[in-house]
């Protein structure tokens, strides 16, 4: 056998005993060889694959983003590397091929050598390295930034209703939630997302009253609990956050990323009211605020 066949014989070896996913993609996104071999991720056969290119497969954000790493790693002769999820909902060929779960990965494309330009890609599944770092989380706070989760807010939100209605007082609760996180994790990054989520969380604990109970709820949320303050008063305080949000952004390369915020503000109706309901409540306005097309405000009492 001649040195550069036992050399692509070796190659070809060696991709087939990686446990990840490895696909050679010419310049144009074209698949020219795959091997997945217990892949979480249903690719279906090399023969459904090869001769498809990346805009067969994937929408267009994910595309955009795929293609945009194989011309960064061709041109500046680079690895480039993102984390990127794959959700069966958004991407119907993975959907035809029995894909139930969404599923983070890490994308790694290399340039490789030969007469046509093209990168090997490998694709690792990293969902269980994002689960774990969730499930890592301390009982009452957060990991990413730091802040009480809504194990802690809990409490604290039962108590404050009890002393709102023994003196006669009222609270509200705000919740806010970062619009298409999922679509700005997909096309920038997780990196960006988590950028997105701990600015957020920096500039609410600054901005709120001392006396506020600020906590991260949900995956991509926060409540702030605010004593004393009524229906009309708790829309104002969600007026100035999504106006302090209008100025916020994460960087990404060498451009500001900046988001928007949708929030639900409810408040105490009374005896008989409790830390779910109100919690509840402010989970439906928050809804609304959503389905109104994000970057909104809705109140309940
Ligand atoms: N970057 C980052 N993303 C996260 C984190 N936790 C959860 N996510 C992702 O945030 C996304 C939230 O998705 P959705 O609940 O559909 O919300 P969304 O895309 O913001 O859509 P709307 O809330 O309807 O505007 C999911 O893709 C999660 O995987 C985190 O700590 N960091």
């Amino acid at each position: 056998m001649k040195n550069a066949n036992v050399l692509q014989t070796r190659i070809d070896a060696l991709l087939n005993v990686l446990s990840e996913d490895v696909l050679i993609l010419s310049q144009q996104g074209t698949i020219i060889f795959s091997t997945h071999t217990d892949s979480a991720i249903p690719w279906g056969s090399s023969d459904d694959l090869i001769g498809k290119t990346l805009s067969d497969i994937f929408p267009t954000p994910l595309f955009l983003s795929l293609q945009g790493m194989v011309d960064q790693c061709l041109s500046l002769n680079q690895l480039a590397v993102k984390e990127l999820l794959l959700d069966p909902q958004e991407i119907t060929y993975l959907r035809s091929q029995g894909m139930k779960e969404s599923c983070w990965v890490e994308v790694r494309m290399a340039p490789s050598a030969g007469s046509e330009p093209s990168v090997v890609c490998r694709i690792d599944d990293i969902s269980q390295r994002k689960r774990a770092q969730r499930e890592s989380s301390p009982i009452q706070r957060d990991l990413l930034t730091g802040m009480y989760n809504r194990r802690a807010l809990m409490p604290v939100l039962t108590q404050s209703i009890a002393q709102a209605l023994r003196y006669d007082w009222i609270c509200s609760l705000m919740l806010i939630n970062v619009d298409s996180l999922r679509l700005i994790n997909e096309e920038k990054g997780w990196d960006v997302g988590d950028q997105i989520i701990k600015r957020l969380a920096e500039s609410l604990n600054s901005l709120k009253r001392t006396a506020d109970f600020l906590a991260r709820v949900g995956e991509d949320g926060f409540a702030i609990l605010l004593p004393e303050t009524n229906a009309e008063q708790g829309i104002l305080a969600a007026e100035r956050v999504r106006n302090m949000v209008s100025d916020l952004s994460a960087p990404h390369s060498g451009t500001e990323v900046r988001f928007t915020v949708s929030i639900g503000v409810a408040t105490l109706t009374g005896e008989g009211d409790s830390a779910d309901d109100m919690y509840g409540r402010a989970e439906d306005c928050l809804q609304l605020s959503k389905q109104q097309g994000g970057n909104r405000i809705s109140g309940s009492e």
